[in-house]
């Protein structure tokens, strides 16, 4: 089966700005692919070619065996793009219905108000949305035409915790037949648990593409947090710490909240009581996404990626 969306060499420049520089990337039908990456690493852009509104300056983009944005591809692609704008005045149901009736096939509106948990809002008008019911009518007018691929930038960023779960419940029904799934996220947690591969952009480039357990395998080591009075350079100095934080500067008790990275926190724990420091409200993690993520993207990491990082599956 060819790939759902493929581009190869694509640069796109905006100004003195490489927005995209030199990005290869294939999805095969029925991913759930998560995009990672720090402001301006490249997600939108890249979303905007995939949706066909804006073009690359070098390379090429393929959707659905097609030029991007065509009215093929249109009818065939769903999107939630950030700022998004709606008419206000019309309701929620009106909307949808029209959405609906633009697509070959749709599913039932009312069924898909129903799934995206709508269905007490049908006749609210737009304009009375909450932001996380403004984002779950986003999500009922990209997939009500049944699409093949959905495109969703940032989708759950307004979100509360239960809004979150039944939207991604959705997704994954949506992925279940067979539509393919790319979503950009700032969430960490969210693209660990929901996502089964994850694209990590920097710098216009792809930093890594792996499933989030390899990735998080690129981080050894614990993660300590701990509050303590001793100064960060003697944390620092003790055997086996790669990294210290503060995330909770000392107050008037001189207590300081830090974060340790390190492989052995058992060492950081005894050199600290040996001393003589304090240490209270002591917590050891194992290396998350986030850390995995932090390394990947550091000012001058990519410079320094051994290529093994670029494709870790
Ligand atoms: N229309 C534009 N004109 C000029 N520069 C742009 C334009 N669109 C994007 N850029 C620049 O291209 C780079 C990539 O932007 P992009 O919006 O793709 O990043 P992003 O990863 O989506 O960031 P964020 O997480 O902040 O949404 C940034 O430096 C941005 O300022």
């Amino acid at each position: 089966m060819s790939a759902v969306v493929e581009l190869h060499a694509v640069t796109k420049r905006y100004g003195t700005v490489d927005a995209l520089a030199g990005l290869e990337l294939a999805i095969e039908p029925g991913e759930l692919v998560a995009v990672l990456g720090p402001n301006g690493a490249g997600k939108t852009t890249t979303f905007e070619l995939l949706l066909g509104l804006a073009r690359p300056s070098a390379g090429t983009v393929s959707v659905l065996g097609r030029t991007p944005g065509c009215r093929a591809n249109r009818l065939r692609t769903g999107a939630m793009l950030q700022g998004a704008g709606l008419p206000e005045q019309v309701t929620v149901r009106e909307l949808v219905t029209l959405l609906a009736a633009a697509y070959p096939v749709a599913d039932p509106v009312d069924d898909v108000l129903a799934r995206t948990a709508l269905a007490d809002q049908a006749r609210r008008t737009v304009t009375s949305l909450s932001g996380g019911e403004r984002q779950r009518l986003l999500l009922a007018m990209a997939i009500v035409g049944r699409p093949e691929l959905l495109v969703l930038d940032e989708p759950t960023a307004a979100m509360d915790a239960a809004s979150k779960r039944a939207f991604w419940e959705q997704a994954d029904v949506a992925v279940a037949s067979g539509t393919t799934v790319l979503f950009a996220t700032h969430d960490l947690v969210e693209a660990d648990q929901v996502a089964e591969r994850v694209l990590v952009l920097g710098g216009g480039r792809l930093l890594a593409d792996a499933t989030p357990r390899e990735l998080k395998s690129l981080v050894s080591g614990k993660v300590l947090t701990a509050t303590t009075d001793a100064p960060l350079a003697v944390v620092a100095d003790l055997p086996g710490v790669d990294r210290v934080d503060v995330v909770v500067p000392a107050g008037a008790d001189g207590l300081a909240r830090v974060v340790v990275r390190g492989e052995q926190p058992e060492q950081v724990v005894h050199g600290l009581l040996r001393d003589g420091w304090r240490l209270v409200d002591l917590t050891v993690a194992d290396a998350q996404l986030e850390q995995a993520f932090l390394r990947l993207t550091a000012p001058g990491a990519l410079d320094a990626q051994p290529p093994h990082l670029l494709e870790v599956t």
